[in-house]
């Protein structure tokens, strides 16, 4: 098979520039789900067009929802420009094919949600999805009253054979491997007719703030939750069953993405600002502020956002990356440019993500002529002087923003299929080039 490769840009200057990051996945794609099951309509503001919230957005329409693309400018302040106009359907409807993709959230999210429908709902995605862990949600539905076939291998593809209304109740299960699976039983969980309890029992819940999330915004469309940390049970969220609201939400850029665009502020000694970037979020790139001035940039709130500014001098950091896991591998190439060693750990978990991330951070960074080994929950990085070559993605949009990381300190790397990018930031190699412009970059 011929590769795809895109020759990354060296930064020739430090880079100076303010760029706009499209909206989060992750608020996105619960925002669409959200407005789906309230009983009105909603809209979604400045949403991620992405391949993740178009699979997200299909997903529902398959199932009978409306969601009409609206560029819409009259919005009092609150965001104008595009919108998606959500019109949940009056019944959720099957039979109905869904495609996941090889989107989490998609497949995490929406079989919890496919038990209300009046028909069988087929869900399949890319190969991926065959192999991503999806037990936590199947076995929880199934113990609170839903009917389903996966073939006898716990995963994709699947059947959810809805039939308009599930019992609900309280279920056990083992939420080590994906926050998502709490998430995912939380998110639906209001229309089942005895809510949702869910009691994770296990080892420690990945990826927290995604919960908490989960939780904020159920709130916000009028949900009664009770969750840990706001007095509850230690690993046990309930939701009380009840109408949700139709709300009109913007949604905030993506945190998470602008990891390698701060990044590229870090390892050239340049700066940038994202603009937006909210003073209070429940989303975990938001813990960039305290990691990357950890190795060694400075950042500030502005008018604007949040800049960073490097000074060309990247440290080793020593981190419990268990949280925030979706930053791992922009972290670890900036670790490989760093003058000292890292050691990022508590991301056993990253290997069921969409590639197996540890081995493939240390596969790709090594082949570049790096010194990245695995340990069982994480990778040590020893800085070393890289050169170019290919830097193979594995589909993982995360990998290809990592290596264009690389890419601005190390001639010559050519990353494969930079397209797999569009999971969820289209256009990044445009957006690459314009960071790289100049100061009017992202205009
Ligand atoms: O709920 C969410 O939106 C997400 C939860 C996390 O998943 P895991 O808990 O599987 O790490 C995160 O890594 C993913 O990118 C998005
Ligand atoms: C793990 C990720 O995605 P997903 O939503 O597919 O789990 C990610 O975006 O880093």
């Amino acid at each position: 098979m011929t590769e795809t490769l895109w020759p990354a840009p060296v930064a020739t200057t430090p880079v100076d520039a303010t760029v706009t990051i499209p909206g989060s996945k992750s608020v996105t794609n619960r925002a669409l789900l959200l407005a789906a099951l309230a009983d009105g309509p909603g809209w979604v503001r400045r949403p991620l067009r992405s391949r993740d919230s178009q699979l997200m957005a299909d997903g529902l329409r398959a199932l009978g929802v409306t969601i009409e693309e609206q560029v819409n400018n009259d919005t009092g302040g609150t965001g104008g420009g595009e919108a998606w106009r959500v019109i949940p359907a009056p019944a959720l409807r099957g039979p109905a094919s869904v495609d996941v993709g090889n989107a989490g959230t998609v497949m995490r999210f929406l079989p919890p949600l496919a038990v209300l429908a009046d028909g069988p709902v087929h869900f399949d995605g890319d190969p991926r999805s065959h192999e991503r862990p999806q037990h936590g949600v199947i076995d929880a539905l199934r113990v609170l009253g839903a009917r389903i076939e996966d073939g006898g291998r716990g995963t994709f593809p699947l059947t959810v054979h809805g039939t308009g209304a599930l019992d609900g109740g309280t279920v056990e299960l083992d939420a080590s491997a994906s926050s998502q699976f709490v998430s995912a039983l939380l998110l639906s969980g209001a229309r089942y007719n005895n809510g949702v309890e869910v009691r994770h029992v296990g080892g420690p819940v990945p990826s927290l703030p995604h919960i908490r999330m989960t939780v904020d915004m159920l709130r916000l469309a009028g949900v009664q939750v009770d969750a840990p940390g706001d007095g509850g049970e230690k690993d046990v969220w309930r939701v009380t069953p009840g109408a949700l609201l139709g709300r009109d939400l913007v949604v905030e850029p993506d945190l998470s993405n602008a990891a390698p665009f701060f990044a590229a502020a870090l390892v050239t000694g340049g700066q940038v600002t994202v603009r937006d970037w909210p003073k209070h979020t429940t989303q975990p790139g938001d813990q960039l502020r305290d990691l990357y001035t950890r190795m060694g940039g400075d950042c500030a709130f502005t008018d604007e956002g949040l800049r960073f500014t490097g000074t060309g001098r990247v440290h080793g950091i020593e981190a419990d990356l268990h949280d925030v896991g979706e930053l791992t591998p922009v972290i670890a190439a900036v670790a490989a440019l760093a003058d000292s060693e890292s050691h990022l750990y508590g991301i056993a978990h990253l290997r069921l993500h969409e590639t197996d991330r540890l081995a493939a951070l240390a596969k790709e960074i090594n082949g570049l002529g790096g010194d990245v080994s695995e340990t069982e929950d994480g990778l040590r990085i020893r800085p070393r002087k890289l050169t170019g070559g290919v830097f193979h993605t594995y589909e993982d949009h995360r990998l290809a923003t990592a290596a264009a990381v690389i890419g601005l300190a190390v001639p010559g790397v050519q990353v494969e299929n930079v397209a797999t990018t569009a999971k969820t930031l289209p256009d990044f190699p445009a957006m690459w080039d314009e960071l790289l412009a100049g100061p009017v970059a992202g205009g």
